[in-house]
């Protein structure tokens, strides 16, 4: 047998008392791609943290090429040639592609014009549509992944890793990253990559890895397994499909929330948000599709109150709400799950306890004579754990210490109580597993039969699909049409996501 590329022998890690890596043990081999699969917390980032040297682990190896090695920083993981691009990107914006890639990369005396000449070459040879001398603040979330490809090939990288890289991705993107890494695995390259994403997975990798409770629990090869197959292992069951129920519901509840030419405009910029204008009903899953950054961020926090618009009006029930704050609006029963829970969900030096009461009501929900009413935080908390399925200690943990997907699950417990009359789901199942995703969905419809009206915005456009009674694309904070679900297909999706016109209501930005 042929030595591997690298090699990871029985790794452990904890985190204090959390065993995150349990005597794990993978290779790669040079032009393989390799598929880490796995639960939320099952330990797949920090297996690759360590590889990359991030973390250093409790005990084991690393083997490259059959020679053990001493990764303790990034550093040590580059002069091996791997790179890691991680889900948040390590971009400056304020710089121009070119020193993003150089930025302490070459030694000495800096000839700008020969890097540009070097990276707009590279760029050239892998087919990437990138100016050396654009701005990083100026490029699409896609166009950022490809200059962090860029970085990593300009560092002569051997073994990319990528932690979820088409969770921002169009299909369009997701298939022209898919080619990327067939082309640079056919050179004897390698490729580590973390998804949930099944049908991804068997289109790209060569071999399966499948992680539980923080050890391997599958090594496959892609061509003698199934999608089936890998769920069941990654979940221990087979899921059944969430049921939309009645299609008439939506149509006939009254309307609940109406934009009326919303518009979003900063000095003399383009207009975040252009004469936005559509009405969400009743028990309806309103969907919106699109590349994030055209406006999907901005549409959110118009309806949570975080942001007021330049014109137009917001009506909640025939009530005019454009001038009422965030407490106002969350007193209204208005739920936000945003995207960014790092930022907007969740405080990380707090409890989960605490973290349930954050943006709650707080003085009529929680206190009692006076004092935060303990008993009944932690028993809404305890039950919001075994709800969600939260991979956590008890109320009591910090959050800091859950899985990126156990994070997001707290966050939802929390949004779907608030929002009594609307809830807003901004990428609602991003970063979680299949379980998870499946479990989610099937909280947002039973939401919906409830009556509530949902606000639901997805880069995934599976999700918009199996959810949404009524979807609307997003493209430079302008509506592309509003479609029936029966109206529209992924690739139609897919177009107006990237800007380009189809025949139904589309406006003049296409
Ligand atoms: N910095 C940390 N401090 C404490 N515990 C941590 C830390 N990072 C991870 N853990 C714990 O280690 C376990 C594995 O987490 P890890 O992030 O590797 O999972 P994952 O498979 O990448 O999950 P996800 O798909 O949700 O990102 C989890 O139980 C998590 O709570």
């Amino acid at each position: 047998m042929d030595t591997p590329f690298f090699e990871l022998r029985n790794i452990t890690k904890y985190f204090s008392k959390v065993v995150a890596n349990k005597d794990v043990s993978f290779s790669v081999g040079k032009g393989e791609v390799l598929a880490l699969l796995g639960e939320n917390g099952a330990g797949k980032s920090t297996i690759m943290k360590i590889l990359y040297g991030l973390y250093k682990a409790d005990s084991g190896q690393i083997f490259k090429d059959g020679e053990e090695q001493k990764i303790n920083s990034p550093k040590d993981a580059m002069a091996l040639g791997i790179s890691m691009i991680q889900q948040h990107f390590s971009l400056v914006p304020a710089h121009t592609v070119t020193e993003n890639i150089i930025l302490g990369n070459v030694k000495g005396k800096i000839d700008r014009k020969a890097c540009e000449k070097e990276i707009g070459e590279l760029a050239k040879n892998y087919g990437f549509d990138v100016a050396p001398d654009a701005f990083v603040r100026d490029l699409s979330v896609g166009v950022q992944q490809k200059v962090e490809i860029l970085k990593a090939l300009y560092l002569k990288t051997r073994l990319l890793i990528m932690d979820e890289p088409t969770a921002v991705l169009t299909p369009q993107e997701s298939e022209n990253l898919m080619q990327f890494v067939r082309n640079f695995t056919a050179e004897g390259n390698s490729v580590i990559f973390i998804t949930h994403k099944l049908k991804e997975v068997m289109e790209v990798a060569d071999r399966i890895i499948v992680m539980r409770g923080g050890e391997v629990c599958g090594d496959l090869k892609c061509s003698q397994t199934d999608e089936k197959e890998l769920s069941r292992l990654m979940i221990g069951k087979d899921l059944v499909p969430a049921d939309r129920g009645s299609e008439e519901q939506s149509k006939n509840g009254e309307v609940r929330l109406e934009f009326q030419n919303i518009s979003i405009v900063e000095h003399d910029q383009v207009p975040k948000l252009k004469d936005i204008t559509f009405d969400i009903h009743q028990g309806e899953i309103f969907g919106i599709a699109g590349v994030s950054g055209n406006g999907q961020e901005e549409l959110c926090e118009v309806v949570c109150g975080a942001l007021h618009p330049t014109s137009g009006k917001l009506l909640l029930d025939g009530e005019d709400i454009t001038d009422l704050n965030i407490r106002q609006r969350i007193d209204k029963g208005i739920g936000y799950v945003p995207s960014d829970r790092y930022r907007d969900g969740m405080v990380m030096d707090m409890t989960l306890a605490e973290n349930m009461m954050l943006k709650t009501s707080f003085g009529k929900k929680w206190l009692k004579r006076g004092f935060i009413d303990k008993a009944k935080l932690n028993g809404c908390t305890e039950k919001a754990i075994q709800d969600y399925a939260v991979k956590a200690p008890g109320p009591d943990a910090m959050a800091r210490g859950l899985s990126g997907g156990n994070q997001q699950k707290v966050v939802l417990a929390r949004e779907v109580e608030n929002g009594t009359k609307l809830i807003i789901f901004d990428q609602p199942t991003r970063g979680l597993d299949l379980g998870a995703v499946d479990h989610i969905h099937k909280v947002i419809l039973g939401e919906r039969a409830k009556g509530k009206s949902i606000l639901l915005i997805s880069t995934e456009l599976s999700e918009i699909f199996a959810l949404s009674d009524r979807i609307a694309v997003l493209y430079k904070g302008v509506v592309q049409g509003v479609f029936d679900r029966s109206e529209i297909d992924t690739e139609k999706i897919g177009l107006l996501m990237a800007g380009y016109a189809v025949d139904k209501g589309c406006s003049n930005e296409c």
